[in-house]
């Protein structure tokens, strides 16, 4: 590997919504990536000129890429961080996708002993009942979660809330907010220690545009 290749900072970014606001975050830290990047169908991005390589992952396989090395540093949002539980350092909340997740039910929800939850967040839907003392049975789904109390499949769900009109298009109420959700930067343990002028100097310029925006 040539040196200039080996300073290159290597950096999952997840596709979709997330990657529209993280690559308007580093434009104004004053990193110049393309906005025409932001419908690419690409799945590794050269940048020279900024010194990285974007990895254009699925939102939840971001801490895995991250973990194994195959990338530095990564993007993701922490309900995938907290479902997946991988060995990756977290260094800054990056404010952006923000959502929450919650527990929903139908309109008219009554309480039910031993609910059926459906989720795209297993382990974090199951802590969390667990720590409530409350004894549910979770079914994992990979999308559309709220078709699962509108069909019978499950009593309630976890899942994200932005705005609200999935659930007020579905006649669903947001029972209990139980965490919110914005998108992190994330880091190889290795690649923190062996990149970290790079890391952190990208750290303090994403966090300097974050503190002036509020
Ligand atoms: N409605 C929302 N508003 C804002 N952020 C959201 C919303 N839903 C999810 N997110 C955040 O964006 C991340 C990625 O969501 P996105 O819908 O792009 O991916 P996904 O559904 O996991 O992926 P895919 O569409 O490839 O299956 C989530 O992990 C969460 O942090
Ligand atoms: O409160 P709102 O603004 O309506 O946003 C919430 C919706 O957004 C996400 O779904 P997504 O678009 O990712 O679809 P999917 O989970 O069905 O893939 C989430 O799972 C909710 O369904």
């Amino acid at each position: 590997m040539s040196e200039a290749k080996k300073d290159i900072l290597k950096v999952a970014m997840p596709k979709g919504r997330i990657y529209k606001q993280a690559s308007k975050l580093f434009r104004e830290a004053g990193l110049p990536i393309p906005s025409d990047f932001d419908d690419t169908r690409k799945l590794i991005i050269e940048l020279p000129e900024v010194g990285m390589e974007f990895i254009m992952a699925k939102p939840v396989d971001v801490p895995t890429y991250v973990e194994y090395g195959v990338a530095d540093i990564g993007i993701v949002g922490k309900d995938v961080l907290m479902e997946e539980n991988k060995d990756v350092y977290e260094l800054l909340d990056l404010g952006i996708a923000k959502c929450r997740m919650s527990v929903i039910g139908l309109g008219d929800w009554k309480p039910v002993i031993n609910p059926r939850v459906a989720t795209k967040y297993p382990n974090v839907a199951s802590q969390y009942f667990r720590e409530l003392g409350q004894q549910v049975e979770v079914i994992k789904l990979n999308g559309s979660i709220e078709l699962a109390p509108l069909i019978g499949l499950a009593d309630r769900i976890v899942d994200m809330v932005e705005t609200g009109q999935t659930l007020r298009e579905n006649g669903l109420v947001e029972m209990q907010s139980i965490f919110p959700i914005t998108s992190r930067l994330i880091a190889n343990r290795v690649s923190y220690r062996m990149k970290n002028e790079a890391i952190q100097s990208l750290c303090d310029r994403l966090q300097d545009t974050i503190a002036a925006k509020v």
